[in-house]
């Protein structure tokens, strides 16, 4: 049986940064330590984590928008290069603010001519629900239809790698949850419809989030990872089954006990971290998040 080689494998990997605060020459903060990762084709990985546990210096790592030469990130078996392969959308929606909607999309194709971007920005467009406002501009756009533009331009460029980084954090309650099922709708595409068409083939994700009920709507493994230097806590598989976009995992009684499991491992970090504003605070008066 032949077996198909992890999208993407993080072996021995640590960061630090140069220690801005520190005066003398050389002062560095260690970010990462020791991550080791592998994710299957297709597969969503959520990271999940305190702030500044460095899920965002992870994703950007994958990304190859920065590097490190404590261990490896290998993507399709190579060190990742930026803007290759990959996608990313980040909480902040980075729209274009004099380009419409059309445009902003299109914007995520430069090597294709006018005539060739029409057709995948019209698709684009569909696939988001925005062809009605192709000719807008962001700031006649709710936050929401923002985001869509910026998930549109993101699937415009079809990659087998999507990166979100806190995607829907600016969103209000009821519209991060359509997107949320949005994302899930575009993605599992072809797990509702039964194609076997590589083309329609899942995109691998890696979703940074703070919400522990979006780390499990989303997530086929949910990375938890602990501060400060940044590691892996736990790998939790998350069973719900796919598509879940038509079937709500929030409905299964496994989700009550996945979610008090995630937070009572999130509470115990901040509470123990002198850094947190919540350290000394024992259980006092939080015992019952
Ligand atoms: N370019 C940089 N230079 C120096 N320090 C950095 C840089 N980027 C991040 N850091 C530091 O690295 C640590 C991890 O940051 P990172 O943004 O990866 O964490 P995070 O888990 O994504 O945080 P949050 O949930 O708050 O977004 C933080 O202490 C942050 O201040």
């Amino acid at each position: 049986m032949l077996l198909t080689p992890p999208h993407i494998v993080i072996d021995a990997l640590s960061h630090a940064f140069s220690d801005k605060k520190k005066t003398h020459e050389g002062s560095v903060m260690p970010v990462l330590q020791n991550i080791n990762l592998s994710v299957r084709r297709g597969e969503t990985i959520v990271f999940l984590g305190p702030s500044g546990c460095g899920k965002t210096t992870l994703l950007r790592l994958i990304a190859g928008l920065i590097k490190s030469d404590q261990g490896s990130v290998l993507v399709n078996g190579a060190a990742p290069q930026a803007g290759i392969g990959s996608a990313m959308m980040f909480q902040s929606f980075r729209l274009l603010p004099w380009k419409s909607v059309r445009e902003n999309i299109a914007f995520a194709l430069p090597h294709l001519s006018a005539a060739e971007r029409v057709a995948p920005v019209d698709k684009a467009l569909h696939q988001v629900g925005l062809t009605r406002f192709a000719n807008y501009y962001p700031a006649q756009l709710s936050g929401g239809m923002c985001q869509r533009v910026a998930l549109a331009r993101a699937l415009v460029m079809e990659p087998d790698l999507l990166l979100m980084d806190e995607p829907f954090a600016s969103l209000d309650a009821q519209s991060r949850e359509l997107m949320q099922a949005e994302t899930l709708r575009l993605t599992e595409k072809q797990l509702a419809t039964g194609s076997d068409d590589v083309h329609q083939a899942k995109a691998t994700l890696i979703f940074v989030t703070h919400s522990v009920d979006e780390a499990l709507i989303m997530g086929d493994r949910i990375v938890l990872m602990a501060p400060r230097p940044g590691r892996i806590h736990e790998i939790i598989d998350v069973p719900f089954e796919r598509p879940r976009f038509m079937n709500d995992p929030r409905d299964v009684p496994e989700f009550t006990r996945l979610r008090q499991h995630l937070w009572a491992s999130l509470r115990e970090m901040v509470l123990s971290d002198p850094q947190s504003d919540f350290y000394g605070r024992g259980n006092e008066g939080i015992a019952s998040w």
